[in-house]
């Protein structure tokens, strides 16, 4: 069947991840696509569950062979991609298909399937809280950090495109917000 595609797109440290976590938990409906990427694996991380954790030559490699349905060097160095045998994966197996990209790809994404597709952009409360939020997560050096952060202030300047916009400052009320519109996007016939 051709299932819906629910897109949640948000600079990094905004809570897109966290947001999408409780989406898969309270629709079981929703599947994750799974995106190939070429950074590094996270402690915690594992290959196949967070990501395909290629590597750069192999990542090349797909996109010559036209296997991805989007892809961005999001950061220098750093591919990320949306394959198109996972959304066919999950659609098969009669699921809806949930993202976790980055503006650019949730906009591509969103401009491929147009009405199957909600797009919703995780707003962060502040450039400030985004920051503490990264630093508090422990997972980036100075540099990453700070090229995360110079990245959000355009990213954020995007969020009108999107079909809606969820502000994660308490993280219930933007879980509620973000589960209000799941669930009225999948109703839609
Ligand atoms: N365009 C695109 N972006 C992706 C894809 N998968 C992940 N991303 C984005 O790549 C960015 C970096 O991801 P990651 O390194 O996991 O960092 P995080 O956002 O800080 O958790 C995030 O904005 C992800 O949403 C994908 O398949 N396509
Ligand atoms: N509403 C919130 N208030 C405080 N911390 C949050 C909130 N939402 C998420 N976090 C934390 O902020 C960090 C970044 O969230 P994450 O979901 O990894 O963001 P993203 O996927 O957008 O990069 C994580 O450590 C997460 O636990």
């Amino acid at each position: 069947m051709d299932g819906k595609l629910v897109i949640f797109s948000a600079p990094s440290g905004a809570g897109k991840t966290t947001i999408v976590k409780k989406m898969l938990e309270l629709f079981p409906t929703l599947k994750f696509s799974i995106s190939a990427c070429s950074r590094s694996v996270r402690s915690g991380e594992s290959d196949g569950v967070d990501y395909f954790f290629l590597s750069p030559d192999t990542f090349r490699a797909k996109i010559k062979q036209n296997e991805f349905v989007e892809w961005e060097e999001v950061y220098p160095g750093s591919y990320y991609g949306t394959l198109k045998s996972e959304v066919e994966r999950i659609w098969d197996a009669g699921h809806h298909v949930v993202f976790d990209v980055d503006v650019k790809g949730g906009l591509k994404l969103k401009s491929i399937f147009g009405e199957k597709a909600l797009a919703i952009f995780v707003m962060p409360p502040s450039i400030e809280e985004l920051e503490k939020r990264l630093a508090l997560r422990s997972t980036e050096s100075d540099e990453t950090l700070k090229m995360r952060i110079a990245k959000a202030e355009d990213e954020i300047s995007h969020a009108p495109q999107f079909d809606q916009i969820v502000i994660n400052d308490e993280l219930h009320h933007a879980v509620d917000k973000a589960k209000g519109l799941v669930e009225t996007f999948l109703q839609k016939g």
